[in-house]
């Protein structure tokens, strides 16, 4: 019997008589970082969109802690540990971070149970906000924050309700070199307590990673899979995208 905390197993998308996803198996252990790599149009949304629940695979499963969830609805799956987090960021501008991580906690536990245990959601605040380097920032509306900063709140929130597998869409985007290098040490802690497969087209983001394992799509397919180092320098991969510069392989403001 394996352990693996997410199976996908055979699973194949077709929408229209257009194959999107052919037969693609991907198997992720607790506490494992998976980046999801692949040119345009490979179907990596579209495998994030299925693990998550927003569409269904035309064939196949998806096993999360032994469990068949192929057809369960997304609220479910959060239930159960997987949050997904999109590229734009999705926090309350007018409200405080120290609100929207109270919200987070509210949507969480429940109002009744917030309100009995303030103090000790309190510290759990400034105790997670510290992690995420946002201590100082707490006040602070949500509208003032940088465009990293605000990609830290929303990872916090999502933190705050403890997932088993959390699915990042483009994390990197946007940030600068120094943000990208604070970012890949919270997704290493982070990694403590769950387990993170995040979509990326910046190669320079993904090997900031040494030990994770990097799996390619290409045309509905995983075509290879491994270590960066491994992964650069297979020939199939750097025909259909690294070696045709359409993994980004820079850093913004460097
Ligand atoms: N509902 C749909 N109807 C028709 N075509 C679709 C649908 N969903 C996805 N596709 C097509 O499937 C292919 C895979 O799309 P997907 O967004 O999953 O790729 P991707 O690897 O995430 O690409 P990118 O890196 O550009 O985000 C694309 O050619 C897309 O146009």
């Amino acid at each position: 019997m394996s352990h693996h905390l997410l199976k996908v197993e055979n699973l194949s998308f077709a929408v229209n008589g257009l194959t999107i996803l052919n037969n693609v198996n991907l198997f992720l252990n607790a506490n494992e970082i998976r980046f999801l790599i692949g040119p345009n149009g490979a179907g990596k949304t579209t495998l994030m969109d299925i693990i998550c629940g927003k569409i269904s695979p035309s064939k196949g499963r998806i096993v999360f802690k032994e469990k068949d969830i192929t057809y369960h609805p997304n609220y479910i799956r959060a239930k159960v540990g997987i949050v997904r987090k999109f590229q734009t960021p999705s926090v309350f501008n007018t409200l405080t971070v120290r609100d929207n991580l109270i919200l987070s906690f509210i949507s969480e536990v429940g109002l009744k149970t917030v309100e009995k245990n303030k103090k000790e959601i309190y510290e759990r605040i400034e105790e997670i906000s510290r992690i995420f380097n946002l201590e100082r920032k707490l006040s602070e509306k949500a509208q003032n924050l940088s465009h990293g900063e605000r990609q830290m709140l929303e990872l916090c929130m999502i933190m705050v309700k403890k997932p088993s597998l959390v699915l990042l869409d483009e994390p990197g985007a946007g940030l600068s070199k120094t943000e990208k290098k604070n970012l890949s040490k919270i997704i290493e802690q982070i990694r403590q307590n769950t387990t993170v497969l995040i979509v990326e087209h910046d190669m320079d983001f993904v090997r900031m990673f040494e030990t994770a394992r990097v799996t390619v799509l290409h045309e509905g397919q995983i075509i290879a899979e491994g270590k960066m180092d491994e992964i650069q320098n297979n020939k199939q991969v750097i025909e259909v995208y690294i070696g045709k510069g359409r993994g980004r392989d820079y850093a913004v403001n460097q």
